[in-house]
């Protein structure tokens, strides 16, 4: 008898990603002149939470059998009272699943952006540390179809555009370290897989806290949805974020090509070919021009692009917009002038 389909499942969505990883080894490592380099280190990222202790028992089960050697990390973000001694116990159990190396790391949550922001960005950077540390070709996030619904509807509440809506990418990060092998999965196959493997798993309160956003809109938000729009919601808004996503990355490379056209010797914006280009392509170049002059990405808003936009399209003399990072944007002989200071 085979494994239960949810198990199966989650070991072929590790087993691709996987796959993938070995091609992407092989193709970088076959033309080094020496003996062979080890075999990739994958690490899994996990909370124990249902869905990465089901994303590392998978792992634990594929990684064997295509010569691949995988350790796992969980991150105590300080937060609780007891947190180290869950982490402990992740850490107790990763081992028990048979994956080496496996470490904890403690981290300082700051405070930038709100406590959820602040989180992701300490573990982040904590589990880039720990694949730089370890030398590992990819570090495994038990992301679920049902994270990236939440993340689109977080996107489209934000208001700002199609990158908003494309929510979590299957592979991200730098070098592409970062893969998230259950994006097409929904959360409750990830959890069945732990029931019927009787792993144990550690519900993270803060899921259930209505404090926080994402919280609301899993407990709240969505049922909601699904109530109004049937079942299928889920899958429809995870589609969205695929079918956004490529059509932001084609307007990105539209914008690219077409911003060459709309700059004078000097390098300069010219307002009129900035008019006859579509807003979307026409935002995205200005967009980018506030960046490189160093307004800070996170902090620059749809709005703050809508303003310097009329700068081409609502032109009436209006005077220099100010923008994140000191950034000034302001319209001269018929260029537009984006500077800081
Ligand atoms: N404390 C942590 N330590 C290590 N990895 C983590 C930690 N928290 C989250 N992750 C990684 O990020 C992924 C997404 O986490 P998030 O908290 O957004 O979702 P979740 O649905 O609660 O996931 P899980 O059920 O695995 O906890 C997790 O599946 C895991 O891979």
């Amino acid at each position: 008898m085979g494994p239960h389909p949810a198990v199966a499942a989650i070991r072929l969505a590790v087993r691709r990603v996987l796959h993938d990883l070995l091609t992407e080894h092989h193709r970088t490592t076959a033309a080094l002149p020496h003996e062979p380099p080890p075999p990739p280190l994958v690490l899994v990222a996990c909370s124990g939470g249902a869905d990465s202790m089901a994303l590392a028992s998978a792992l634990a089960f594929e990684s064997p059998k295509l010569g691949i050697r995988a350790g796992g990390v969980t991150v105590d973000h300080g937060l609780q009272p007891g947190s180290d001694v869950r982490a402990a116990e992740v850490v107790l159990r990763l081992r028990e699943l048979g994956l080496d190396p496996v470490d904890s790391v403690t981290v300082t949550v700051g405070r930038a952006g709100g406590p959820e922001a602040a989180a992701r960005d300490a573990r982040y950077t904590a589990l880039d540390t720990a694949a730089e540390r370890h030398g590992a070709a990819a570090v495994l996030l038990g992301h679920t179809r049902d994270d990236q619904a939440e993340t689109v509807l977080l996107g489209l509440a934000r208001g700002s555009g199609i990158r908003s809506l494309s929510g979590m990418a299957a592979v991200s990060g730098a070098g592409g370290r970062y893969r998230r092998p259950f994006l097409e999965l929904d959360r409750q196959t990830a959890r069945k897989a732990c029931m019927v493997q009787s792993l144990p798993v550690w519900d993270d309160p803060h899921n259930a806290d209505p404090a926080y956003t994402r919280s609301r809109l899993r407990h709240e938000g969505l049922p909601a949805l699904e109530k109004a729009l049937g079942k299928g919601v889920v899958e429809a808004l995870a589609r969205t974020a695929q079918l956004s996503r490529d059509d932001a990355d084609a307007l990105d490379a539209w914008a690219t090509q077409a911003e060459a056209s709309v700059r004078d010797a000097a390098g300069l914006l010219e307002c009129a070919k900035l008019y006859a280009l579509p807003p979307a392509v026409r935002r995205r170049i200005l967009r980018r021009a506030a960046i490189a002059a160093g307004a800070p990405a996170g902090s620059l808003f749809a709005r703050h692009i809508e303003e310097v936009d009329r700068l081409i399209t609502g032109w009436r003399g209006q005077g220099a917009i100010n923008l994140p990072g000191k950034v000034v944007a302001r319209r001269q002989g018929g260029r537009l002038v984006i500077r800081q200071g």
